[in-house]
């Protein structure tokens, strides 16, 4: 029995051999979502996961969002808030909350628990080193621009500090938070935060993790998982896509379309997603590939 067990483990093992040397080196680009980090448990085994691949030889960087915690902040300080095509519509006063609550606090707690296995993360929003440039953006509904407040789209991405640190062994803990050469601060959607990231470094993957199996092809009507689809099929699915997805799998495309070879929607709800996207011959969620 000890020995059928064993030989179970090393045949995992030795599965991840092909994977650990193709993406030995490799930087991925990891977006986690405030979605799927309202569980402890989760978001211990995330930061494992991360500190995993830094130390098998990937290059790691998070990007992390923190939506239901910036909403339950403004709900406790009275300030309302909503959304329009996936992106909150924020005020001068939501904006100081957002940048309170993603560098202040969910950017803190992650890099805390990946630094519980050694000196490996540091936080940093997007406003410093000019990390990200944004100007103010839109939203389109209905064909129509919107206002939709101080948020932020990337029109520049200055990606000298984070390699300076993936160089020293680090693991950057990025917010999506966003300087403007105009003096305001932006609030940018951590799906296309990431991307543009991905797209600035030539990351081998982005991966965004969130709290649905990935695209669902006839959301909300079934869950039918989309596996794969192509940038051009993505690009013709955008129109109908709703909400949170809007952002995400804009994102998604907007890798691929940089020349990033691979994006990923995975359940981030699944323990150890992350390495069973990266090690498995399976994969799971929706690959987007150019
Ligand atoms: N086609 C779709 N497939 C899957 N989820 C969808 C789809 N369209 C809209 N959604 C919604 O998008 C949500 C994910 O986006 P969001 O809440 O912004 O996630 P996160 O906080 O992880 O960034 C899902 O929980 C689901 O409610
Ligand atoms: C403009 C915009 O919508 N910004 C987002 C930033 C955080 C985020 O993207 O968080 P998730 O990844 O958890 O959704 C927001 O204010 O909620």
């Amino acid at each position: 029995m000890r020995a059928a067990t064993a030989q179970s483990k090393a045949e995992t093992l030795i599965e991840a051999l092909p994977w650990l040397t193709r993406f030995h080196g490799a930087t991925v680009v990891i977006k986690y979502g405030g979605n799927a980090m309202t569980d402890e448990v989760l978001k211990e085994g995330f930061a494992e996961d991360v500190v995993f691949l830094h130390q098998v030889g990937l290059r790691p960087v998070v990007v992390h969002g923190g939506g239901p915690q910036i909403s339950s902040a403004l709900d406790q300080l009275g300030i309302e808030s909503t959304f329009t095509a996936g992106l909150r519509v924020t005020t001068p006063e939501a904006m100081q909350v957002v940048r309170m609550v993603l560098v202040g606090q969910v950017g803190r707690d992650i890099v805390g628990l990946v630094n519980r296995h050694g000196p490996f993360a540091i936080g940093m929003s997007g406003e410093d080193a000019h990390l990200f440039t944004a100007v103010r953006k839109h939203a389109v509904v209905d064909g129509e621009p919107v206002d939709i407040g101080q948020v932020g789209e990337i029109i520049k991405v200055d990606a000298g500090a984070v390699r300076a640190l993936i160089d020293d062994g680090r693991i950057p803990v990025v917010s999506s938070v966003a300087r403007g050469d105009d003096g305001e601060i932006y609030n940018v959607n951590a799906d296309t935060a990431a991307a543009a990231l991905a797209v600035e470094l030539q990351a081998q993957k982005l991966i965004v993790l969130t709290d649905v199996e990935g695209l669902y092809a006839n959301w909300p009507d079934d869950t039918d998982v989309i596996d794969s689809l192509t940038g051009d099929e993505l690009e013709a699915l955008m129109p109908t896509l709703s909400s949170g997805m809007v952002p995400k799998m804009g994102a998604c495309l907007t890798a691929v379309q940089g020349g990033v070879p691979q994006a990923h929607v995975l359940d981030g709800r699944v323990p150890h997603s992350l390495l069973l996207e990266i090690f498995t011959n399976e994969g799971i969620g929706t690959m987007v590939m150019p």
